[in-house]
Formats: C-alpha cells, structure tokens, sequence
C-alpha cells in the first residue's frame, strides 16, 4: 500500500487540491480490503470501536457510524500514517499560505503526541454505514484545537451495485461569493482527499481563506459503506 502510495503523482494530487480543495487516490484499497474494512461495521465486535453514532438523533442526517477505538487494526495504522506523510507537505504549504506560524511535523506518530498532550486522545477513524434514505449533512470534522487540515474518505461499496445514489459532495464558501458545489465520483476502492475547513486559494492580492464542507447525497438504494480517516484525534 505505501509503495502504491509513493508510486502515485503528488505533484498532480497536490495541483489538484490547491485548485479544488480535493483529490481523488483511484483504486487506493483493492476490492478485498475494501470489503475485509466493511465487514468490521458488524462483524469485529464492539471491543473495536470507542463508539457507534445515530447520525439522525444528533441531525447529522440519516445513517450511522462507529469510531474505531484505539489500537486500530493493523493495516489501518499504516494506511493513516502514510497517507499523513503524504500529505504534510500540503498542509505545511496551506498553513504558511494562510499566514499562520503552524506546521505539521513529518511523522503521524509525532503529530498524534502533540494532539495527545492537548487532551485530543481519542481515535477518529470511522466506519460509516448508510442504507436507503440515509444521508450525511454537510459539515467539518473538527474535533478540538488540532486540526490537520486534510482528510481521506475511501469508498468500500460498489456505486451502481452494491447502491445507488449516494454521492459525495463538498460545498465550498468563498467570502462574499455564493456557494460552489463539487461532486466527487468514487468507485469502490478509491479514495477522496479534501480540505476538512479551509484552504487558501490565491487572489489578486495574496491568499484569501476558502471555507470547506463536506457531506453524502441522499442513497436511493442499497448499502453504502466507507471509511474516514481523519489525521487529528478527538478530545
Ligand atoms: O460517507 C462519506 O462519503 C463521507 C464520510 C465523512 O463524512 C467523513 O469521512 O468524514
Ligand atoms: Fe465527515
């Protein structure tokens, strides 16, 4: 996984996300460990998980999740760290752009420690399960002071098969504009990288704040499951 990772086009990836706020890692997880992942939401035992969410009794939409608890499962350690690694160097350049004296250190271990010493010590990877009519209201994950300012969402259904509807969307706020919409298609397997708040786009004069939210489409039929992987612990 974290050759497929190095292998990928970060110069690419990264040009995508300072125009868009987003970036699609096609084929990030192969069709097996897409569904072994899936299969966790019921069949791991609760020990796995810190805590499962009804997403309509807090009018986050329709659907539910589960917070792993930690330790994570052995490949999704990895996976969180390197996609971390990868992704440092973004937020680093995204932090200096917005003018503010914060970096990212290179080793996921290292950035956990500091949002550990700061009370967020709470695992946020999550598996996210939505049936028929299920939905996910557009919002951040901000989860304490600590924020990364990147997140992963891979898709574990089959769109088209395994469900219908379902799309990812993120809208995004730019000041004194009106809402732009983005639809990210996903297939089974791919990942998306998105801004989790905000990202700087360049202006006339110098870098203006872009504020970001993320959220799923109404599914119209089956099953639809994915893993978030968020780089900031929870407090
Ligand atoms: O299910 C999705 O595609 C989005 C999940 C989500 O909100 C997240 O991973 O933070
Ligand atoms: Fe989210």
């Amino acid at each position: 996984m974290t050759m497929t990772l190095l292998s990928r086009d970060w110069r690419s990836i990264e040009a995508e996300l300072d125009a868009d706020g987003v970036s699609v890692l096609p084929g990030l997880l192969a069709p097996g460990r897409c569904d072994a992942l899936a299969a966790l939401y019921d069949g791991a035992g609760e020990s796995a998980f810190r805590s499962t969410v009804v997403m309509a009794r807090h009018g986050f939409g329709s659907g539910e999740y589960k917070y792993f608890a930690y330790p994570l499962p052995e490949g999704l350690e990895s996976l969180r760290s390197a996609l971390y690694t990868s992704l440092v160097p973004t937020a680093n350049r995204w932090s200096a752009a917005l003018g503010s004296a914060q970096r990212f250190p290179e080793s996921h271990a290292d950035y956990l420690q500091r949002c550990h010493a700061a009370g967020q010590t709470r695992a946020t990877p999550l598996l996210l399960r939505y049936g028929p009519g299920d939905y996910n209201c557009l919002h951040q994950d901000l989860y304490g002071d600590h924020v990364f300012p990147l997140q992963v969402v891979v898709l574990l259904s089959a769109p088209g098969c395994d469900f219908d509807g379902g799309e990812f969307v993120l809208v995004e706020q730019r000041p004194r504009r009106q809402s732009r919409a983005i639809v990210v298609p996903l297939a089974k397997g791919d990942a998306a990288v998105f801004a989790v708040s905000q990202r700087p786009v360049q202006g006339a004069r110098g870098a203006y704040r872009v504020i970001l939210r993320h959220g799923v489409s109404r599914i119209r039929r089956g099953t639809r499951t994915t893993l978030g992987l968020i780089f900031h612990d929870a407090a």
